[in-house]
Formats: C-alpha cells, structure tokens, sequence
C-alpha cells in the first residue's frame, strides 16, 4: 500500500510551487468534470502542468484538464486545479485530496469545489446547480476515510467534526449572486453522495440513497472537503446536475457521460459568472478571514 504524504512531503510540492510563481493564493476553485472554464476567470494567469510538481498526481480522465492555473479573480490571487482525482482512477483516496494540503501550505484560505452530479431528488432539475449543504461520505464511513493513517496535527486534528464543513455564509453569497444574475431559479440545495465509481450507479443503489438522504450523486468532492475542512478552510460546494438519476430499473435510458460532458457545456458559462460574484462579495464580507 502506498505510503500517505507526511507534511514534509506536502511542503516539498508547495515549495516547488512557490519557487515558480511570486503568486500567494487565497482562495482555491476545483473544477469539475467539463467545467474547467472556470480557470477563464482568472487574470494575469499562469500554468504550471501537475506533470511538473514532483509528486503531484496527474489527471487521466476526460473533462479533466492536468494544471494548475494561478491568476487573480476579483483582485484575489486564486489556485485553480483544471483537473481533479477520482478514487476509480485507481488512486488511494488520500492522494485524491493531497492537493488540497499543498494549497493549505500555499496559504489558501477558502475553497470552492465544483462537480457534475447526478440528480436523484425529484426537486432537481437537469442543469440545475445545487449548493451543497451536506455530504455522505460512502467510502469513508465504509473503511476509506481521506483521514485514515497517520495524522499530522499541523494540518488538523485527529477527530474533526464534519457538522458544518460547507460554509452557511459563503451559500448565502452563491445564492444572492446567482440572485442578481436572475438565476435563483436554478439554484437547489442537498445533501451530495460521493459513491467510488467508475460505474453509473444501478437503480437499486440509487433507491437506496435515495432512503438514506442523498440528492445528488458522484465520484468526488467528499475526499477534497473532507480535508479542506480538517485544515480549517472554508468551503463552499456546487453540483451541477448533469443528468437525471434513473431509479425504475424497468427503464430503457441510462446514463452516459456524454450527457454530462453536455451539460456541464451548457452551464459552463453561468456557473462562471457566479463564481465572479461570489468571490467579489466573499472578499468584501471577508468569509475567509484574509
Ligand atoms: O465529480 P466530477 O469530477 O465533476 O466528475 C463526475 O463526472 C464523472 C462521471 O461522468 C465522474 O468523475 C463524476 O465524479
Ligand atoms: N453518478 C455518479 N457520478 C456522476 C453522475 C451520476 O449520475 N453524473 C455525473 N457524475
């Protein structure tokens, strides 16, 4: 099994970071599948390949760019990871939210994780984004916990509570952004299960899920929240609903990627423009004590 990163190890590919680019980000943005256009945000930008970072972990699936984008947003210096880790892509969960530990040596403060979802609650519609209010982490209360192993105490704690990990003050900003551009309409909230993949979940799961409390479903984002909350960040986290979860086995559709490849296309460019507004607002409120 391969060994987790010890902090040292962590600080070696912030360093390395550090040592090429003067920019000190803040806040942190993870994008996911086919919304990688978010990275268009950030001004006077600069990219560094994960192939470059000694150690990083490298993307191997479509939709996931492999870089990291430095830039300012709204006058804030940010990290954007075009390109995130998913468990199915064989890597050990912990490794999937190692990132997330460089930018907290990098001196990120906020983060804003983004995915592409499947809706299983019938108040989500397809194209909708859905503020993450809670999560259920399936692997990690069946044995496969990001935290598991050693713990080092100069990130977090041993047993971080996970009652509030997505920021109450940050959804109020999403919301009243996503207000002022005249998409209320389209903003949800729920609870976001992450299941392992890379297989579209049977009906039979997703009637499960659905018994347990989920309303959305996908293969990340627990792991990078999980961790981003042990490291005392504050977090804010967005589903887009690409498709429409189908829980009658008796159906003929199913699920497909390129229906979330579509999709997340479509909203691509309203997500964006939230994502300006909110960040401009969370700087004035100072949510993230910078
Ligand atoms: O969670 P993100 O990275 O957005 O991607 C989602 O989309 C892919 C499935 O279509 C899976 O990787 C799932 O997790
Ligand atoms: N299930 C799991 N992951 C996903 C889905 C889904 O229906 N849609 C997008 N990512």
């Amino acid at each position: 099994m391969e060994e987790k990163y010890s902090y040292e190890k962590i600080q070696e590919m912030a360093d390395n970071i550090k040592s090429r680019t003067s920019q000190r980000p803040k806040l942190g943005i993870i994008c996911g599948s086919g919304l990688g256009g978010l990275a268009d945000l950030l001004t006077n930008s600069e990219e560094m390949e994960y192939t470059s970072i000694p150690g990083f972990p490298v993307s191997t699936v479509k939709g996931h760019g492999g870089k990291l984008v430095f830039g300012k947003l709204e006058g804030v210096e940010c990290i954007c990871m075009k390109g995130r880790f998913h468990f199915y892509e064989g890597y050990p969960i912990w490794k999937c939210a190692a990132p997330v530990q460089v930018m907290k040596l990098l001196g990120v403060k906020g983060l804003i994780v983004t995915n592409a979802a499947g809706g299983i609650s019938s108040k989500l519609k397809l194209g909708d984004l859905m503020l993450i209010t809670d999560h259920i982490n399936l692997p990690g209360v069946t044995g496969n916990n990001p935290l598991r192993g050693p713990n080092d105490e100069r990130f977090g704690p041993r047993f971080p509570s996970t009652n509030a990990v997505y920021s109450k003050s940050f959804q109020n900003i999403f919301k009243k952004s996503a207000e002022d551009q005249g998409l209320l309409p389209i903003i949800k909230e729920g609870t976001y299960l992450m299941s392992s993949g890379p297989t579209y979940e049977s009906p039979a799961e997703l009637n499960w899920f659905k018994t347990i409390g989920a309303d959305a479903v996908g293969m990340s984002t627990v792991p990078e929240t999980v961790v981003a909350s042990w490291c005392g960040m504050v977090v804010l986290g967005i589903s887009l609903i690409t498709n429409i979860c189908i829980l009658d086995v008796e159906s003929t559709e199913e699920p497909t990627a390129e229906e979330v490849y579509e999709t997340a296309k479509m909203r691509s460019k309203n997500l964006q423009n939230i994502v300006r507004l909110t960040e401009k607002s969370a700087v004035e409120q100072n949510v993230w004590n910078i």
